[in-house]
């Protein structure tokens, strides 16, 4: 649904048809007002001074016995105006200082940062009378003040709010997308936090419109022959108990406003509110004509890959592999074991101030430490299919950007393509899907769309990182499916990363296991069940629960923890927990080196083979009854 669409069914409801009346109400009396009542507000009337409410002043004179009722209506228009303006001055501030941290390089984001921090901490009041000061007495001295005070905490709030946004996978993968920067803020930032940006809006309106009358009434704001409701509050302020209507009546014009202020907020947040969905991503990165692979054929080639934090963890360390065109790998180990930041040092977004160091770390020939990697040739998709989609586009408009960024397409052509793609990842009534946003979408077929995101380029290779642990059992399948045959279809290699060795077994033709942040063995699938020759594969294989796991048994753990990211012990750093360990173990790391014809192993003691038909046979792929009983 549109936010036009929005819009109008949140102004069906009763809030929406109150501000509607309010905001009616008042752009009626501002516009008309000064026009009929103007000449009785200012008509002087010696013979009528300071009366009290009549037939004819309803809320009595001045002391130049004007009407004070025909002064608070025509009042309206100049203090409207003004509050606007004031709000305008302050939102918009509060946009640019707020949403520029986000897109500025990380120094100048800092100092903006830090600079927003000094300012908010005046006190409001005393910034907008400081500022009234500088800018001296009247109505454009006071707009600016009261505009201004109010961009501290607005980029405050909206340094926050964008802050929690930047981080999503969507703008992670818009980023390496090469999405520039005001693209960034207009399409994947603002529209996410536009809700609470709205609530903020009308509240600061109602603010300010507060703040100014209360210049104005200190004799600071709108200065005579001008008057606003502040200023009438002012006049009238010590007749308070001769004739309290005419005080009260410019401070109950403030209220109201301010209600009609809030509710206007209200409506607009609540067609501004982004259905919650949940998501995934696709991420491909631009940049110059393909180049080719190497000549035997390698994709993906990283040698002693390193990703460190400041705070002293290493959770990759010295991590090689390397992925042949067309080719299915596997990534398992145990949560932790560095999985997720290789392959987000493969796409380069590793998260900040995480440090990327490799001997090798080469795409497509490409070294991916100094470029990025070409156009659409790597496609990645993640864990939350709801995290890497932008909950404020549709579908389509996400897929067709891609091709609309990297091939400079054009919309109609990308549009088409978009929902050729949703169609081929099995997206039902994809020309009508394709207009929705995410939250419509079940979570399977949000898994798709971001595969089929994937596929608006063309990728070379696949990164899918734990596609299916968010979904459900049911659905895990069908992407496990639709990721084989988009392969197959494509050409693309697929690294696909898993703590789940079932699921890998069923999809890849060879297991790397991960372990504290190495690759410990490289081997066939095939050779999984009784050739594995490192004990925490081993050990690996013994958790995974099969049709003819004993029910009554409890499932084989792996006794004793992995390592922490910062322990620096040396040695093997599975040989805490290794049956086989010695003290070479405990003092020299292995190296990843080759082991049998197909394989590669890092242990100073690989096991031998294992008895035909002693090992335990991985299934295909867990599904829904096989999970049910191993966890039953
Ligand atoms: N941004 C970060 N800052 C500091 N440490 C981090 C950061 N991201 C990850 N780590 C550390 O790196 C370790 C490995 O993380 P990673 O996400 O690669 O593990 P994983 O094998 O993919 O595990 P999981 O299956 O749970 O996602 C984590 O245990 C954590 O200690």
């Amino acid at each position: 649904m549109s936010y036009a669409c929005r819009l109008r069914h949140a102004l069906r409801t009763p809030v929406g048809l109150t501000a509607l009346a309010g905001v009616l109400a008042l752009a009626l009396v501002a516009l008309l007002g000064p026009v009929v009542l103007g000449p009785t507000a200012e008509r002087v009337d010696t013979g009528a001074i300071l009366q009290g409410p009549a037939a004819a002043h309803l809320l009595g004179t001045d002391n130049l016995g004007r009407d004070i009722a025909a002064r608070v209506v025509v009042a309206t228009r100049l203090t409207l105006g003004l509050t606007l303006a004031a709000t305008a001055i302050g939102v918009l501030g509060a946009l640019l200082l707020g949403v520029a941290p986000a897109v500025l390089d990380r120094r100048a984001g800092r100092v903006v940062t830090a600079a927003v921090g000094v300012l908010i901490s005046f006190p409001g009041l005393l910034f907008v009378l400081f500022l009234a000061t500088v800018f001296g007495v009247g109505a454009s001295g006071a707009v600016l003040a009261v505009g201004l005070a109010m961009v501290p905490p607005g980029a405050r709030l909206v340094q926050n709010l964008t802050a929690s946004v930047a981080g999503s996978e969507y703008v992670a993968a818009a980023r390496i997308l090469g999405v520039g920067r005001l693209r960034m803020i207009t399409r994947h930032l603002l529209p996410n936090i536009a809700e609470p940006c709205l609530l903020f809006a009308a509240q600061a309106a109602a603010g300010t419109l507060v703040a100014f009358s209360g210049l104005s009434f200190l004799g600071l704001g709108v200065q005579a022959p001008a008057y606003d409701w502040g200023r009438l509050l002012d006049d009238q302020l010590d007749r308070l108990y001769l004739n309290p209507v005419a005080a009260l009546a410019p401070g109950a014009a403030v209220v109201l406003t301010g209600v009609v202020f809030a509710l206007v907020g209200e409506v607009l947040a609540q067609a501004a509110r982004p259905a919650r969905p949940t998501a995934g991503g696709t991420a491909a990165a631009p940049g110059p004509a393909p180049r080719p692979a190497r000549p035997d054929g390698t994709l993906l080639q990283m040698h002693d890959l390193r990703v460190s934090f400041p705070d002293g963890r290493r959770p990759v360390r010295g991590a090689s592999l390397s992925v042949r065109e067309g080719e299915a790998i596997g990534l398992v180990g145990e949560s932790g074991s560095g999985k997720s930041l290789t392959a987000q040092a493969v796409a380069g977004l590793v998260p900040s101030p995480g440090l990327v160091e490799a001997g090798t770390l080469r795409f497509e020939g490409r070294d991916l430490l100094a470029e990025r990697p070409r156009g659409t040739a790597l496609a990645m998709v993640f864990q939350d299919p709801m995290a890497s989609l932008n909950p404020a586009l549709s579908v389509g408009r996400q897929l067709s950007e891609v091709v609309e960024v990297h091939e400079r397409a054009a919309r109609s052509v990308a549009w088409v393509r978009a929902v050729d793609r949703l169609r081929a990842v099995r997206i039902p009534d994809a020309a009508h899907r394709a207009r929705q946003r995410p939250h419509a979408y079940s979570g399977g077929m949000r898994q798709r769309a971001v595969i089929g995101m994937g596929l608006m380029g063309t990728p070379r290779l696949i990164i899918a990182d734990e596609p299916t642990t968010a979904l459900d059992v049911t659905v895990q399948r069908q992407v496990l499916d639709l990721l084989g045959e988009v392969r197959r279809e494509s050409g693309a290699a697929l690294l696909l990363i898993s703590h789940d060795l079932a699921i890998v077994a069923g999809v890849c033709e060879r297991v790397l296991v991960m372990y504290a942040g190495r690759i410990v063995e490289d081997l066939p699938v095939a050779d999984l069940a009784g050739r594995a020759a490192h004990p925490y594969t081993r050990a690996l294989i013994g958790a995974v629960p099969t049709l003819t796991t004993d029910r009554d048994r409890e499932l084989a753990t792996i006794p004793g923890r992995p390592p922490e990211p910062d322990d620096t012990h040396p040695g093997c750093p599975f040989a805490a927990r290794c049956a086989h360990a010695d003290d070479r173990c405990r003092t020299d790391a292995p190296e990843l080196v080759p082991h049998g014809t197909a394989a590669r192993v890092a242990c100073w003691h690989p096991l031998t083979p294992a008895a035909p038909g002693s090992g335990n046979p991985i299934p295909e792929v867990r599904d829904a009854s096989t999970t049910e009983e191993a966890t039953a």
